[in-house]
């Protein structure tokens, strides 16, 4: 039903999955809101159709996959935030197709990544995951057969966005060289060079790390062929997702001796919180470091994240700003003490702005301020308007009534 009044915030329900960090709870209870649900881990399924039906704003990070079935459910849903860099395990256009804008942090954890990656690079040089397991067994063969400083080495790295320029930067400092593969032109950073090709850094690289998005284009773009291509006895390092490398044709890599590490923190599929158990064709090689996905998990990067998503998450619900928004027209808003604001998402078709002024100027009620942005499939209009809750609440229920609207939202 239309309410007669701005949605009361004490009554906006804000659920967080996947241990999310407590300063994102802080700044939604400094923000007034006082239903916020923490949860250590990701929900499938029913489970998490059945909470997020009953959500106005989500939470998630890399692992909840909020598709186009769990945004159909989500009919209190006002927007989505990823408490991290990827945004691949939202259905970006069912969200905002049903008028919610998803939000994320893209530059909090790229540093604990970079340096991670790193510190793999020279663990795997120097064989160290193969010796440290076999201390553990243990065993004991002191040997500097296969063990190399990084120094003067080639580091490839494959996508050179906010992550991958901060590890040639890193790299550089320990003397490496840097060659990069981005299917954009970039500018280097230092010294780091653009290899020719993909395959071309391959072949002249010691260390090769991914760091590009999970996309269509990326599914499994590291696969059997990519893997030929490297020096023999060269490491793979892959932070990025778990899609992009064929894990299958990594382990027979690993298993001919062809590739002569891995440092892997992404996998195909993921459990769904800690305790759940971890199954990988890799679990069976010393000379592979494995960990559960952790390359943005500092407290550092987390702490960060969490001011930094849940600010965007209380804007949007306080002010209707989406700057930064992942998959909605951007709209930067002034404060609107004294007016009612009015939201109007609408698919971006012929005459709806129209239709909006016309109904405004039928009902004589005037404009103080008019904010619109679109993209390619929708538009974000937003009124203030000085009015009364029955004035508002009218205007509304026209709103909703006009062809092609999405959502509305009254904001006072
Ligand atoms: N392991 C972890 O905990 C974390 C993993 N990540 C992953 O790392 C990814 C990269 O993060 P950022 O560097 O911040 O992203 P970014 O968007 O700044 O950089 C990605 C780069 O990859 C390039 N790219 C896209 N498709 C490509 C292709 N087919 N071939 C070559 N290059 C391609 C892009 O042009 C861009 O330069 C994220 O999307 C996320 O999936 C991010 C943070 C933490
Ligand atoms: O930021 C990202 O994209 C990551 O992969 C980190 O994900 P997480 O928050 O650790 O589940």
């Amino acid at each position: 039903m239309t309410p007669l009044t701005s949605f009361p915030k004490q009554d906006i329900r804000v659920v967080l999955f996947e241990g999310i960090s407590q300063r994102a709870v802080e700044v939604f209870h400094d923000a007034g809101y006082r239903q916020v649900e923490l949860l250590p881990k990701s929900l499938t399924g029913d489970e998490l159709i059945g909470k997020v039906s009953g959500a106005h704003i989500i939470g998630i990070r890399s692992r909840t996959q909020v598709t186009a079935e769990v945004i159909a459910h989500a009919r209190k849903l006002i927007t989505i935030g990823c408490f991290c860099i990827g945004t691949n395990q939202v259905d970006l256009e069912a969200a905002q197709l049903a008028g919610i804008p998803v939000f994320n942090a893209p530059y909090s954890n790229t540093r604990s990544v970079a340096e991670l990656v790193v510190a793999e690079a020279i663990m795997l040089m120097r064989g160290i995951p193969q010796k440290n397991a076999e201390c553990h067994r243990g065993g004991w063969s002191k040997s500097a057969a296969g063990s190399h400083e990084v120094r003067g080495k080639t580091l490839g790295i494959i996508g050179y966005g906010h992550i991958g320029t901060q590890v040639g930067v890193l790299a550089e400092a320990l003397g490496m060289h840097v060659l990069f593969h981005d299917i954009e032109a970039k500018l280097s950073l230092g010294n780091a060079r653009a290899a020719a090709s993909l395959d071309d850094l391959l072949e002249r690289s010691d260390v090769v790390t991914l760091h590009v998005p999970e996309t269509p284009a990326t599914r499994m773009m590291f696969g059997a062929a990519q893997i030929a291509r490297m020096k023999s006895g060269a490491h793979l390092i892959n932070a990025s997702r778990g899609t992009v490398v064929d894990i299958d044709a990594l382990a027979a890599a690993l298993e001919s001796g062809h590739i002569g590490g891995a440092a892997v923190d992404v996998f195909p599929v993921e459990p769904k919180g800690n305790g759940e158990p971890f199954e990988s064709p890799l679990t069976r090689f010393d000379n592979v470091i494995l960990t559960p996905h952790v390359g943005g998990s500092t407290l550092e990067a987390q702490d960060n994240i969490g001011a930094e998503v849940a600010a965007k998450l209380v804007r949007y619900s306080d002010n209707g700003s989406t700057l930064s928004a992942v998959n909605f027209p951007e709209v930067t808003l002034p404060e609107h003490a004294g007016s009612h604001r009015i939201l109007h998402i609408h698919r971006n078709v012929p005459g709806v702005l129209s239709r909006i002024n016309e109904l405004f100027s039928r009902e004589g009620v005037n404009i103080n301020g008019q904010f619109l942005r679109t993209d390619a499939k929708v538009g974000y209009v937003v009124m203030d308007i000085a009015s009364t809750p029955e004035i508002t609440s009218r205007l509304r229920a026209a709103l909703n009534a006009i062809e092609g609207t999405l959502r509305t939202r009254v904001l006072y």
